[in-house]
C-alpha cells in the first residue's frame, strides 16, 4: 500500500520526533529499545522512561573520552545511568558547556558485551536531526505493541542503517534569474532531497561550457560569516571572493551548501563557539560536543553538479578532502584554484588550527 510511510519517511518524522523530545521505538533484530534525545529529555518524560526498566546512555567515543568513560564498541560507549541521578545528570553527560565549572562526572560504568547497534542508531538520528549526539534508551520486550499503543514512530536498524550512511538523491525543484552585485549574469538552482532533510543552492553564473572545466566552489554555509560578517572564520569573504571571481571571469558555480558548521548545526556550532571562548580550539571544541571534526557529506557537492551537467572543475579552495572526495564522487578536479581571502586577528589561530589538524592548504 503506497499510503503507508516508507522507511526513508519514517526516518524524517523519527528526526522531528526527536528534536520535539518524543521517543522513537527501534528494533534490531531481537533487540528493541526506546531512544529519547537527551537535549529534548524532560523529567516528565524521564521518569516514564525509567518505569520501564535500567536506563544507559547512548554517547559518541570523542564525548566519552572526554568524560573517561569506557568504549568497549568502537565508535560508541554506552554509559548506564544509576538510578540516584537524575535530569541535570544526564545532560550534563551530553552537554559539555560546564565540563569545566562541575567536578567529575565519574566514575562512569560502561555496558560490555551485547548489541550496541541500537545505540549507535539513536546517536545516527540525533546527529541527522541536528542535536547534541547522545540518547538515553530503555530497553523494550514488545517493540510493536509499545509503540502501537503509544503511537510512536519505528526504526528498523537493518532497513535504516543503509539510508543513514547513503547520501540522499537531490532534484531540482524551481530555478530562476538572479542578478547580483558579483555579476548580473546569476541563475539560482533549488535542490531538494529525497529524505526530507535541508534544500541546497547552486549560483550559476553566466552560461558555463558543460564540456569543460568549469570554475566552480563548495560553499558551507555560514550563517555568522555569510550574513553577519563574524571575524571569527573566513566564509564571508570567501563567499564574496569566489562570487567576485566568478564575475570577473563570466562563468562559474557556487554550490551553497546547507551544511551550518561543518554539517553539526547552528545550535551545535554555537555551543562550539562557547566551548573556544573557554580556550579549546575550533577541532578540540567539535570533539567534546561528541562530533567528529567535519561532519558534511561532499557527496552532495558532486551530485548537484552532474544533475547541473558538469563532470569537471577547477575547484576554488584550500581544503585537500573536499579535492579528494570530488574525486572520489566522479568529478574530475582539473585545478585547485586557492582561496585566500579575509584572515584578520581574530580568525588567524583558527586558520592555523585547520591548516595543522585539518590539512589545510596555507
Ligand atoms: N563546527 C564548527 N564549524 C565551523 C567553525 N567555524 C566555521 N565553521 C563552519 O565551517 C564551514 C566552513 O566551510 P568552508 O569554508 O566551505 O570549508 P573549508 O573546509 O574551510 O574549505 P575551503 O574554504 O574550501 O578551503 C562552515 O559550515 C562554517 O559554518 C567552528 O569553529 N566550528
Ligand atoms: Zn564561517
Amino acid at each position: 500500500m503506497s499510503l503507508m510511510p516508507t522507511m526513508i519517511e519514517l526516518l524524517a518524522r523519527a528526526r522531528v520526533d526527536l528534536r520535539m523530545g518524543l521517543p522513537v521505538v527501534l528494533t534490531d533484530g531481537k533487540d528493541a529499545a526506546l531512544a529519547i534525545a537527551v537535549e529534548a529529555l524532560t523529567e516528565l518524560r524521564l521518569s516514564d522512561m525509567r518505569s520501564l526498566g535500567p536506563l544507559s546512555l547512548g554517547l559518541t567515543a570523542r564525548r566519552a573520552e572526554t568524560l573517561k568513560a569506557r568504549v568497549y564498541d568502537e565508535d560508541t560507549a554506552r554509559v548506564c545511568v544509576p538510578e540516584t541521578e537524575g535530569l541535570s545528570w544526564i545532560q550534563a553527560l551530553a552537554d559539555p558547556a560546564d565540563d569545566l565549572n562541575t567536578p567529575m562526572k565519574g566514575p562512569l560504568a560502561s555496558q560490555r558485551g551485547g548489541s550496541a547497534e541500537l545505540h549507535r542508531l539513536a546517536i545516527a538520528l540525533a546527529k541527522s536531526a541536528r542535536l547534541l549526539p547522545a540518547a538515553a534508551l530503555v530497553p523494550l520486550n514488545s517493540p510493536a505493541e509499545f509503540a502501537a499503543s503509544h503511537g510512536l514512530t519505528t526504526v528498523s536498524r537493518a532497513a535504516a542503517a543503509p539510508l543513514l550512511s547513503e547520501s540522499s538523491p537531490l532534484h531540482p525543484v524551481a530555478a530562476a534569474r538572479l542578478p547580483m552585485t558579483a555579476a548580473e549574469a546569476g541563475r539560482l538552482h533549488i535542490f531538494r532531497p529525497e529524505d526530507g532533510a535541508e534544500e541546497h543552492y547552486a549560483v550559476e553564473i553566466g552560461r558555463p561550457d558543460r564540456s569543460l572545466p568549469v570554475l566552480a566552489r563548495l560553499h558551507s554555509a555560514c550563517f555568522t560569516g555569510d550574513v553577519l560578517g563574524s571575524l571569527k572564520c573566513d566564509c564571508g569573504p570567501q563567499l564574496q571572493g569566489a562570487l567576485a571571481q566568478m564575475g570577473a571571469e563570466g562563468a562559474g558555480v557556487l554550490l551553497y551548501l546547507n551544511q551550518e558548521g561543518r554539517g553539526i548545526g547552528l545550535a551545535n556550532k554555537m555551543r562550539a563557539y562557547s566551548l573556544q571562548d573557554q580556550g579549546f580550539d575550533t577541532v578540540q571544541a567539535n570533539h567534546r560536543l561528541g562530533f567528529e571534526d567535519d561532519e558534511r557529506d561532499f557527496r552532495l557537492g558532486a551530485a548537484i553538479l552532474q544533475k547541473m551537467g558538469f563532470s569537471q572543475v577547477r575547484l576554488l579552495t584550500n581544503n585537500p578532502n573536499k579535492i579528494a572526495m570530488m574525486e572520489k564522487t566522479g568529478i574530475q578536479v582539473a585545478e585547485r584554484v586557492p582561496l585566500k581571502v579575509g584572515e584578520n586577528t581574530h580568525n588567524r589561530h583558527y586558520l592555523a588550527t585547520k591548516a595543522r589538524k585539518s590539512g589545510h592548504m596555507l
